[in-house]
């Protein structure tokens, strides 16, 4: 029997769902789950667009919670088939402590886990990162690598440290008993930079150049390559890997999958401009304005700045010595493992990718005036 035939039956939770990508993975799953017949969406900060879509078919249950509360998590997890666990502490300019982002990157999935467990839901997905890889401290390139491509991963970095903790903690649980006596099946994906409609730095990005007369100013070699994904088909991926690990836990139980699809590989800057470009900003320079020695000690010195105002006020810009070294550091990645294992293909082409994201810059532009 077509699956669309039968009558929705299960329970999804997304946790972080109110986030940038959050956002996307919940309007994913009610546009293409047709078994879905609840959907809960967990965040720290519930969304006002959230009341929209509690007029459709599905039952769309809005949670108000932390992913640290053991006992606000095991009361969302509670009846539901699937997890997708998208929240998260994003912070690599400093703006929360190591430990706050421990708590809820590390110790918030540890939760997750226990309340699978407990709870007796069988399905979790994590939302991982490119970063668990790299780009590692000693700035070697990540060259078109694919999940198997050997890379000395080193984490210094509370963020990237936290990321690699949660996935191995998620990973290490698949084939653990829940309530009930049955598997837990987990996958982990690691998007790479992620972009489109909602992205905070792109939206950054776009008021510093107005600020600055419609230019940038180009900081990083357009020779050092930055992989980059779109949120619809990473949010596509997150549903297809939900859909299928049940069927196919023996093969993706416990596996990692890159996020790719067609975006083409360019320099972190130059990737921007394919978005920015078209809603008036200019990048300047064809090579670095600034030498790179420059660059370190100015990040070194907006690190220091950091500390010493810490106690006054918070002082988190762009560039720090964490994000230049990834920004200048080549990461790309070149896989078709996702197609292999639950074939996924990219929901978006990369035209339709940009041409999404141009219109959601031009929607901030027509705002502003
Ligand atoms: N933005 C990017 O380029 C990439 C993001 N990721 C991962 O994707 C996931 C989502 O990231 P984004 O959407 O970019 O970030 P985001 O900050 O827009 O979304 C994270 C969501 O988690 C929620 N959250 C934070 N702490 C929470 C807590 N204690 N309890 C409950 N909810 C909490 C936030 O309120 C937010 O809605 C994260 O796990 C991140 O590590 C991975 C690779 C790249
Ligand atoms: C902010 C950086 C670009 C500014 C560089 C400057 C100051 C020289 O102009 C961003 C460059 C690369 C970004 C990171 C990358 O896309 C990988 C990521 C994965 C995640 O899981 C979270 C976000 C991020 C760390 C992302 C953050 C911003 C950059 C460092």
């Amino acid at each position: 029997m077509a699956e669309s035939a039968e009558a929705p039956k299960l329970v999804y939770l997304v946790t972080g769902g109110c986030g940038f990508l959050g956002e996307h993975v919940v309007r994913m799953l009610l546009e293409r789950e047709p078994r879905l017949r609840e959907l809960r969406v967990f965040d720290l900060h519930l969304s006002p667009w959230l009341e929209e879509l509690k007029t459709g078919p599905v039952q769309v249950t809005a949670i108000q919670g932390d992913v640290t509360q053991a006992h606000e998590v095991a009361a969302a997890v509670s009846g539901a088939h699937v997890v997708i666990h998208t929240a998260g502490l994003v912070d690599v300019f400093g703006r929360a402590s190591p430990e706050t982002i421990h708590k809820v990157n590390v110790q918030g999935t540890q939760n997750v886990i226990e309340a699978c467990v407990q709870m007796g839901t069988r399905l979790l997905v994590y939302t991982s990162s490119m970063e668990v890889v790299g780009p590692n401290i000693k700035g070697h390139p990540f060259y078109r690598g694919n999940e198997d491509t050997p890379y000395e991963a080193v984490h210094k970095h509370p963020y990237p440290h936290s990321k690699a903790q949660a996935e191995r903690l998620v990973l290490e649980a698949n084939g653990r008993k829940v309530h009930g006596g049955l598997p837990l099946v987990t996958c982990a994906l690691r998007p790479t930079g992620i972009y489109g409609e909602g992205h905070q730095i792109m939206r950054d990005f776009y008021h510093q150049g107005l600020r600055l007369g419609g230019r940038l100013f180009r900081a990083i070699p357009a020779s050092v390559e930055h992989g980059r994904v779109y949120v619809g088909n990473v949010a596509w991926m997150h549903v297809l890997v939900a859909r299928e690990l049940e069927q196919r836990a023996a093969l993706m139980g416990g596996q990692v999958y890159f996020c790719y699809d067609k975006s083409p590989y360019k320099s972190y800057e130059d990737f921007n401009m394919e978005f920015l470009g078209p809603c008036g900003l200019r990048l300047v320079g064809t090579r670095p304005l600034l030498p790179y020695w420059l660059l370190v000690l100015l990040a070194a010195l907006n690190a220091l700045l950091q500390w010493l105002l810490r106690p006054l006020l918070l002082y988190a810009p762009l560039l720090n010595p964490y994000t230049l070294a990834v920004a200048n550091t080549t990461f790309t990645v070149s896989t078709n493992k996702a197609q292999r294992h639950f074939g996924y293909e990219p929901l978006f082409s990369w035209e339709e990718s940009r041409t999404r994201t141009i219109l959601w810059v031009q929607g901030m532009e027509a705002s502003a005036q």
